[in-house]
């Protein structure tokens, strides 16, 4: 076959494979073409992969390729047979053209040899680089400065040695002699390559050792879960509960298993290297990464690398001094014993085979910035400098990376680098209770916290979270009735813990009522130095910060701090608190509490401000140092801080009616109703804000709204406040008549909140809470707002039949509820009984979308008995299902006399022509349908034929989609003439 015609037909796998390759596949066809003089010393250089992407280089090598002819076509098929493994070229069609190439000849010159020879070359030279560049110094053909340049660490030792052959051909015949007789000399010595073999072994050897203590450290670091009182370590691998994991593309989240972390599904940018970890405070990102260490510390999983490196930006953050990459990676993570030289040779040579990993880049203090290219493993620079070059891959590109982070604190030039991203959505149902039995060795006090969790619906969506869920747990004596009446907000869960760990620390289990009593000097120690950590984007503490902030003993003995676990740090101890929450609850605690520490505009000004935050300060400052210096923050800097959020709406929390009293135990504080007062105006003039900012309808549209980030904090702030009237009165006037939240990151707990405030407005809505993580479970939650409710959009929300059967039950009650989306959830033929409930019930009911489920024939037959009684239903959608020929049968049958429905879509449904023959007599009869959907079924002409005489005598219908079905070319020219309606 034409070669040419070859590259052409295939563009797409083979660009697919050279790009998915690795950088030296890539340049050793280069060497072959070159070689062959197929391609000049110009076009080798413009198509460097150095500046460029693999991806664009191999779109102009095709295109460069094409261009030159059927010789050169030939030419790039047989390099690419022989440099592509096995593995890259299994789906390509590459014939060996060697035999056609043009005839090999003896070369002239020893600049011709190594030009003829250059991929021979680049193979012998492997491991003899330095040898032949001190010879080629000696002999005065190369400077200090060449030399060096060949070496830098960030060349692999192939493209140190095309840099060596490069250099030495721009430097002529004599050049390139000594390096062929160097070569001669170096081959015949087999004492020389005894040398450099046992050379090469020391090497491996180092390596070796460098990686078995990098896998024990890191096993020690993440075996043990320490706990709260540092008595009971428990193993990782018994409490360790698998989150829901999702990877994020355009149109549905799929699930995701821990070890496809790293594979390439949902891969958006094959180009970069780095994995985003997505997920809400607390959802279980650092006990993820955790887990990741661990099997790969034990030999478990990630064995395709040889090492893990792994970065936790909250100790980054303490690096005030410039550093080089290598004093980053051997003093943050692991110390090599011995030969460091070889072993960071080995790091920066062989980058695709190490994972680094950062933990908690939104604490980072510093914005993410691309501007500054920094490329050299051994220059000093300052850390931000370090860490966002490796990002982007300026430094250790094709190193695997994994950043954790908050959503809110990834900016959109950051995922410019991403090549996928994975949403933590926190605990499943299932998860709940699996966790809570693994945390439980008595099984009947395992079943009494579930039982009492299903039993209060708020604490349960919250304990899908699962650093709620393992206070919930810790604190389950509280929880069973012994404690303060029954926590439904996240205020609520961490008074409990306050609770639980001063009776831990007074040793009394018994006087309740008092636990409180006399603990205000310690809560405002400890809140003093967490909210200046909140503030300043500190989350680890010097012993002499702890001094000077005042923290006793006694209040370090408490156990909210604890000493920082970090991979391995040679500086001095660090403490932090439990988990950030917990410190953003102890900011808060001082914000309240204190009456004089705290300035009055101090804490309006926090609460006001509390979703910006300056990055690239220092470290801890002062509360009114900081205060002052928040004024002066451009708006470049700004950008949202989920723990100054967190902290605020923890604020909102305890300035509820229902806590005054017991933070009136703790000592007195005179400001509370002051600032309780303040907190809900600003929570009033944050929603009016918000509502003020939604531009007016277009003509003919209805006024909706688009949630912003800011709006689910504000709704959950007013929840945690527990004030109804507040509530009312932050959206009594509101004239939106439809609410977009999609994407806004609402798992259960958001939907509570949700529900709380939602429900007050005046008029009815249609609310939209696509791409969500909503779940059974927030459905329920979301039940007291269904009333006000026309429709609701569920679509990608991971919902199973369990939350339709819910949904429904209440549906059915709301009257103005007319429209239900659930596109793209878990749903089977199961919840039909529920759907056909509705419609044989609610004769207002409009639209019922169930596409990208999973309902075949059986669920068909379901609906189609409500289908029969529904007088009202103008839109059914059930793209992307299994309901086949018969399914169709049924639907056809009960919509025959159906005379609302306009639109149908059954497109991607299994259906014959068997299906199509039924739908056709509905069209016969049918009289109010306009529009449907049979793209991408199984129809063949026999079914087209049935639709078209149908048509002829429904005039009603106004389009038939039937793409993607089983006609020829012709028959679809040849009917597309026939019937102007069907669209082929
Ligand atoms: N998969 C899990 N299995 C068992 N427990 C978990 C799991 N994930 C989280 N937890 C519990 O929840 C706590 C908080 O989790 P973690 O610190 O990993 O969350 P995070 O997402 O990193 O939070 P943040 O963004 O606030 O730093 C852990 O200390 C642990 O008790």
């Amino acid at each position: 076959m034409c070669a040419q015609h070859l590259i052409r037909s295939q563009r797409v796998p083979l660009i697919k494979a050279l790009s998915e390759g690795s950088v030296d596949s890539f340049e050793s066809v280069l060497d072959h073409l070159l070689a062959w003089q197929i391609v000049c010393g110009e076009e080798y250089e413009s198509l460097s992969t150095t500046t460029r992407s693999l991806c664009a280089s191999s779109r102009d090598l095709l295109d460069l390729v094409e261009s030159k002819g059927e010789p050169a076509c030939r030419s790039l098929l047989t390099a690419l047979g022989q440099v592509l493994p096995c593995t890259q070229r299994r789906e390509l069609l590459l014939e060996n053209f060697k035999d056609l190439l043009p005839e090999e000849y003896v070369p002239s010159s020893a600049t011709e040899t190594v030009q003829r020879q250059r991929p021979q070359m680049v193979r012998m030279l492997h491991g003899h680089i330095a040898a032949i560049l001190q010879m080629l110094l000696e002999c005065g053909t190369f400077t200090h400065f060449e030399t060096e340049e060949v070496q830098l660490p960030i060349y692999t030792s192939s493209q140190q040695a095309r840099r060596l052959l490069n250099l030495v051909k721009g430097k002529g015949e004599e050049a390139a002699q000594l390096l062929l007789k160097k070569i001669q000399e170096i081959q015949a010595s087999p004492s020389a390559e005894e040398a450099h073999g046992n050379a090469e072994e020391e090497k491996y050897a180092a390596c070796l050792n460098f990686q078995r203590k990098l896998r024990s450290t890191l096993a020690a670091q993440c075996r043990f879960f320490s706990t709260y009182d540092r008595s009971d370590n428990v193993c990782l691998e018994n409490i360790y509960t698998d989150g829901i994991l999702e990877v994020r593309n355009e149109l549905q989240n799929s699930p995701l298993g821990l070890l496809d972390l790293l594979s390439k599904k949902g891969t958006v940018n094959a180009d970069a290297d780095l994995v985003l970890l997505v997920g809400e405070a607390g959802s279980g990102k650092s006990t993820l990464l955790q887990r990741v260490h661990l099997l790969w510390a034990s030999g478990s999983a990630f064995q395709d690398w040889a090492l893990m490196l792994p970065f936790s930006c909250r100790q980054l953050n303490l690096l005030e001094r410039k550093l080089s990459l290598r004093s980053l990676i051997f003093e943050q993570c692991c110390w090599p014993d011995g030969n460091q030289e070889e072993v960071f040779q080995f790091i920066v040579s062989h980058p695709e085979r190490t994972i680094l990993t950062f933990d908690g880049f939104d604490e980072f203090k510093f914005h993410f910035a691309d501007d500054e290219r920094h490329c050299s493993p051994l220059e000093p620079a300052k850390i931000q400098t370090i860490v966002f070059n490796l990002l982007q891959g300026n430094l250790m590109k094709s190193a695997q990376k994994i950043v954790s982070s908050r959503p809110q604190a990834v900016s959109p030039s950051l995922r410019r680098y991403v090549r996928k991203e994975v949403c933590l959505r926190g605990f499943s149902p299932e998860g709940v209770e699996v966790f809570i039995r693994k945390q439980h060795c008595d099984d009947r006090v395992a079943a009494d916290v579930i039982e009492s969790l299903k039993s209060n619906p708020p604490l349960y969506g919250l304990c899908h979270v699962p650093v709620f869920c393992w206070i919930v747990s810790k604190c389950h004596k509280e929880l069973l009735g012994h404690g303060h009446g029954t926590p439904s907000t996240v205020t609520d869960v961490y008074l409990m813990i306050l609770q639980h760990f001063l009776r831990h620390a007074a040793q009394k289990d018994t006087e309740i009522d008092s636990w409180l009593q006399g603990c205000l000097g310690s809560v405002l120690r400890l809140g003093k130095i967490a909210l200046d950590g909140v503030l300043a984007s500190c989350y680890a503490f010097s012993w002499l910060d702890l001094q000077q902030s005042g923290v006793t003993e006694d209040d370090m003995s408490m156990g909210f701090l604890v000493q920082s676990k970090v991979p391995y740090s040679p500086t001095a101890c660090r403490f932090e608190f439990l988990h950030i929450t917990l410190q953003c609850f102890f900011a808060a605690l001082c914000l309240v509490a204190d009456d004089e520490g705290v300035a009055q505009s101090m804490f309006v000004t926090f609460f006001r401000t509390s979703s910006r935050k300056k990055k690239h300060s220092g470290s801890c400052g002062s509360c009114l140092d900081l205060f002052f210096q928040s004024s002066a923050h451009t708006e470049q800097q700004e950008e949202e801080s989920t723990s100054q959020q967190i902290t605020a709406s923890f604020v909102a929390g305890l300035l509820s009616q229902r806590h005054t009293a017991t933070l009136q135990e703790m000592g007195k504080m005179a400001q509370l109703g002051w600032k309780c007062g303040q907190v809900k105006k600003l929570l009033l003039k944050g929603m009016q804000k918000h509502f003020r900012s939604i531009p007016p309808p277009v003509p003919g549209e209805k006024k909706s709204m688009h949630a912003m980030p800011e709006f689910v904090w504000l709704v959950k702030c007013i929840y945690e406040m527990q004030d109804s009237d507040l509530a009312r009165d932050a959206v009594c006037s509101v004239e939106v008549e439809h609410f977009k939240l999609i994407y806004c990151g609402i798992g259960p707990a958001e939907c509570t909140a949700l529900a709380f405030v939602l429900k007050h407005l005046k008029n009815p809505i249609g609310l939209q809470l696509d791409f969500n993580s909503v779940g059974d479970v927030g459905v329920e939650q979301l039940l007291p707002c269904l009333d006000i409710c026309k429709a609701i959009y569920l679509r990608n929300n991971g919902i199973s039949d369990k939350g339709v059967c819910i949904l429904i039950n209440k549906g059915l009650q709301c009257q103005s509820m007319q429209k239900i989306a659930l596109f793209n959830n878990n749903l089977t033929d199961e919840c039909t009984v529920h759907f056909a409930e509705l419609l044989k019930k609610k004769q207002n009911f409009l639209s019922l979308r169930l596409g990208n489920n999973y309902i075949t024939e059986k669920g068909a037959v379901h609906l189609a008995e409500g289908l029969r009684h529904s007088t009202s239903l103008q839109y059914l959608g059930l793209w992307g299902n299994k309901v086949g020929d018969q399914g169709a049968e049924e639907l056809a049958r009960a919509l025959q006399d159906s005379s609302s429905l306009v639109w149908l879509s059954l497109v991607d449904n299994d259906i014959g022509s068997m299906g199509a023959q039924a739908l056709a007599v509905m069209i016969e009869k049918n009289k109010s349908l306009e529009e449907i959907w049979l793209t991408n079924n199984k129809i063949t002409r026999e079914g087209v034929q049935a639709i078209l005489s149908a048509l002829e005598k429904n005039k009603k219908i106004k389009s038939v989609w039937l793409r993607g079905n089983k006609l020829t070319p012709e028959e679809v020219v040849e009917i597309g003439h026939l019937e102007e309606r069907l669209t082929l």
